[in-house]
């Protein structure tokens, strides 16, 4: 079984006044993405980025970048990364944010059997999903209907809720506005989100 990551890294980061959130940094030098890609890379295969956008801007993070449509929100990503996998020979896809930095380096194998989402403090996050790429078609037809919520579509191929302790924080604490980056840069300067 070959597992492809997905780093969703569309978006238009409308809270923090617009930007790449992923190119925000976590420390001096050390970017929220190269955080996710820390996390992620070891848990996969190989590393793809979804973005919407020109590409060439992630040319320096070394990935393929996968576009998608304005707008058309994560699981148009979500979407370009099932039809990569399938192309290229994976059988599932684990996708994450690019804006949450901490979330649990072993997510995939937590999940366990795809489809899956993570659950943490009573909340859902479908963003970070194990997906079989044979899920493909039924994602193809929800967004052919307007159908974009990915929470909707997470129940609708009957995804797995997993929950994750908050403890000592939220590991799906992702960063929307100035002041989240201003917690989880001290976050992480104190070493809490190891
Ligand atoms: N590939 C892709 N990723 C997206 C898209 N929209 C959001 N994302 C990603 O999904 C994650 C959650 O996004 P949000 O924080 O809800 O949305 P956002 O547009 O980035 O931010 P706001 O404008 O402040 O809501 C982030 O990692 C985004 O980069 C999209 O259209 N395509």
């Amino acid at each position: 079984m070959r597992r492809l990551g997905l780093i969703l890294a569309g978006g238009q980061a409308r809270r923090m006044g617009g930007g790449d959130k992923g190119r925000l940094p976590l420390a001096a030098g050390y970017s929220l993405m190269q955080s996710v890609i820390d996390r992620l890379g070891p848990q996969c295969d190989a590393l793809v980025l979804s973005a919407n956008g020109p590409p060439a801007r992630f040319a320096d993070m070394g990935l393929p970048v996968l576009g998608d449509d304005i707008g058309a929100g994560p699981l148009a990503g979500v979407l370009a990364g099932l039809d990569y996998a399938a192309v290229h020979g994976f059988s599932q896809v684990l996708s994450v944010a690019a804006d949450t930095p901490f979330f649990p380096r072993d997510l995939a194998q937590r999940l366990g059997a795809a489809p899956a989402i993570a659950t943490s403090g009573g909340a859902a996050h479908p963003v970070f999903g194990l997906w079989p790429v044979g899920v493909a078609q039924d994602l193809r037809a929800a967004l052919g209907a307007g159908r974009l919520r990915m929470i909707g579509f997470a129940d609708q191929v009957g995804a797995r809720r997993v929950d994750f302790a908050v403890d000592p924080f939220d590991p799906f604490f992702n960063i929307n506005t100035p002041a989240d980056l201003a917690v989880a840069q001290q976050a992480f300067s104190a070493g809490c989100a190891l």
